[in-house]
């Protein structure tokens, strides 16, 4: 064994180190009254942590159970079914299976999800209703609902940084053909607890961070796993720290963890963080290796509209090239980590 490779190995051996990091809970109780006062809990979030969870938001316990429900009836589904709507990268829709590499890990995600959108993305990638009867009704009405929720943060963060208060929620128009929002169902597998006779870490959701405008999280209690590192300078930076935080939602309060991405930094010269997070590969014995689901609902905007912040830091794209753009970064950084780890090849 090379020098090398015995001081990787040493590292992914040692614990994990944490730091406490306050993730701030906000409410959103009485919103039309209170909008001043929650902007500026939102504006402190996102410029000294990017994460935070919110409650009061009005999508009900119930709900978000019923949900939680059909993703289930939708992966308990046989492969062969789920394959009749595979992924398309080219709509970022349907469903894969142990896919998704990350520039991180290098190393696929041991998980499976189902990518739904709004709009024409989502032709011929429902399953037929007399297999999964009521399902797109219910995630349908499931994302409008969450779509009203982030409509109020786009409010806030438009306040925040001196736009019009619809300047936001009509650059991620849901009702248009151009939308590229998606809400990803994710169901992670359980893993073999470590030390397993072959020492393989399972990976769940390698260190990233999101490269849409804001990301809402909805986690079942008792699945833990979320994790933070901030520590990030600028949105096209893929360098990250080395302590970890655990996100923990309250969930006797239904909290929604929320995250700041690429695009909203981008958008506000930087201001706002777009944290580097992931779902912890279980390798600790105190770590969650059950089965795990999670749904995250990512704010993507309209193909057509125009993005630039206030001080004009970058220059101005529209939504789809800043989609694109993304997704080129993260194949570039793909490829080069696998290069590295061909060149480390005995
Ligand atoms: O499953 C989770 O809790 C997080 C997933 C996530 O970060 C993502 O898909 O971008
Ligand atoms: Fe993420």
């Amino acid at each position: 064994m090379s020098e090398t490779q015995l001081d990787l190995k040493a590292l992914a051996m040692a614990p994990t180190k944490y730091v406490d990091r306050p993730v701030p809970t906000i409410s959103l109780s009485d919103f039309n009254l209170r909008v001043d006062q929650i902007t500026a809990e939102l504006v402190d979030a996102a410029e000294n942590v990017g994460f935070f969870c919110i409650v009061d938001h009005d999508i009900s316990r119930a709900t978000v159970d019923r949900i939680f429900d059909q993703s289930a009836r939708f992966f308990h589904q046989a492969d062969h079914v789920k394959a009749r709507v595979p992924f398309s990268p080219q709509h970022n829709a349907g469903w894969e299976k142990n896919a998704q590499i990350r520039p991180s890990t290098g190393a696929v995600d041991r998980k499976e999800s189902y990518q739904m959108q709004f709009g024409a993305g989502m032709n011929g990638r429902w399953l037929d209703e007399d297999v999964l009867p009521g399902f797109q009704d219910e995630a349908l009405d499931f994302m409008h609902q969450v779509q009203c929720v982030s409509d109020k943060l786009m409010v806030c963060f438009a306040r925040g940084l001196g736009f019009e208060d619809d300047y936001f929620i009509k650059a991620h128009d849901v009702g248009r053909p151009e939308s590229q929002t998606v809400c990803r169902l994710l169901h992670y597998f359980e893993t073999p607890r470590l030390p397993n006779p072959t020492g393989e870490v399972f990976h769940r959701a390698g260190a990233h961070a999101d490269w849409d405008f804001l990301t809402l999280l909805f986690q079942k209690a008792g699945q833990s796993g979320l994790e933070i590192c901030p520590g990030r300078e600028v949105s096209t930076s893929f360098g990250y720290g080395d302590a970890w935080t655990k996100v923990e939602p309250d969930s006797e309060r239904n909290a929604v963890v929320c995250n700041v991405g690429d695009l909203l930094m981008s958008w506000s010269d930087d201001r706002f963080k777009s944290t580097f997070h992931r779902v912890k590969a279980p390798c600790e014995p105190d770590d969650y290796y059950g089965e795990r689901y999670s749904i995250a609902f990512f704010n993507q905007p309209c193909k057509d509209a125009k993005i630039q912040g206030p001080q004009k830091k970058y220059p101005l794209v529209t939504g789809e090239e800043f989609t694109r753009n993304a997704m080129g970064r993260n194949f570039k950084a793909l490829q080069e980590k696998l290069a590295r780890e061909e060149e480390r090849r005995p």
